[in-house]
């Protein structure tokens, strides 16, 4: 198991309440991330759509071609707080305009200001509970088709973009490929977050025996969308580090990797896999 050079490094979690003016947000992501920072934090994890309402009203509207530096207000933003403040950061989500698409996309800069990955939501939420919520993600966005894994400064890490924590496959495969941290910027609603956000974090750290971190808007956010809130970091035994509520809030915390590999020996889990007991390809079919 590869480790990272700094086993012990302290993170943020950006919980931003997002507003219906553009700048405001970035200000606000600046601001959250030079606070986290302040505090030794040496990554910082911002929400899913940290920049923009979530509606179909304003995604079209706040929308970054990432190649237009005019149009990327956000892209940059982050790119220079990472180079200004040398962290490493998982950039929540934005929406990304590419030709005639959209897709939630997260970007992730080195502690240099580079742009080392970007994950376009591979899940896209769909949603019908009868008097309660229906939410269909799909007529805004397109989907992305690849998985992301990044090393960085502060290890290597795997992205999902909220829904994509609902599905084990992503998680394990980020697991194969030697992440140690998995990042999932969320927004999970008040009708599934109370029950599930916690509970499907904890299992993804708890089967795969790592970090997740996650990062969500905070309730009082523009838009309609109910946002349940709640970041959190849960280790490899799948006990939270820290949380937080649905309030605005900086959440420094500490990742310490070490319990990675101490988790992984103690209960070598992994080593049992019985592939040839389960197969899971044309279950479908
Ligand atoms: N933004 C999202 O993907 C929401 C996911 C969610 O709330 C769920 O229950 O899944």
């Amino acid at each position: 198991m590869q480790e990272s050079s700094e086993p012990q490094l302290k993170i943020g979690l950006c919980q931003l309440s997002v507003t219906s003016d553009k700048k405001v947000n970035n200000e606000k992501a600046r601001s959250s991330i030079e606070y986290a920072s302040k505090q030794g934090a040496k990554l910082v994890v911002l929400p899913e759509l940290w920049n923009c309402p979530n509606s179909s009203d304003f995604i079209p509207l706040f929308a970054e071609d990432f190649e237009d530096e005019e149009s990327a207000s956000s892209f940059e933003t982050m790119s220079q707080v990472a180079r200004e403040q040398k962290i490493t950061v998982v950039g929540g989500s934005v929406p990304e305009r590419s030709g005639d698409r959209l897709y939630n996309t997260c970007c992730v800069f080195s502690s240099n200001g580079e742009l080392l990955a970007k994950h376009r939501k591979i899940h896209l939420f769909e949603i019908n509970m009868e008097g309660d919520i229906t939410f269909h993600e799909s007529d805004t966005f397109a989907a992305g088709s690849d998985p992301t894994i990044v090393d960085t400064d502060v290890g290597r890490i795997g992205i999902g973009i909220c829904h994509d924590i609902r599905f084990p496959e992503l998680a394990m495969l980020y697991r194969d490929r030697g992440a140690h941290l998995i990042c999932y910027p969320g927004a999970f609603n008040v009708s599934t977050g109370e029950a599930l956000w916690e509970l499907q974090q904890r299992a993804r750290a708890v089967d795969n025996q790592l970090f997740v971190a996650t990062c969500s808007p905070s309730r009082d956010s523009a838009g309609s969308y109910p946002v349940w809130g709640h970041s959190t970091l849960v280790n490899p035994l799948g006990e939270i580090v820290a949380t937080v509520g649905h309030d605005e809030s900086v959440v420094v915390t500490e990742v310490d990797y070490s319990a990675v590999r101490i988790t992984r020996e103690s209960l070598p889990i992994l080593k049992q896999r019985r592939e040839d007991v389960y197969q899971f390809i044309g279950l479908n079919e």
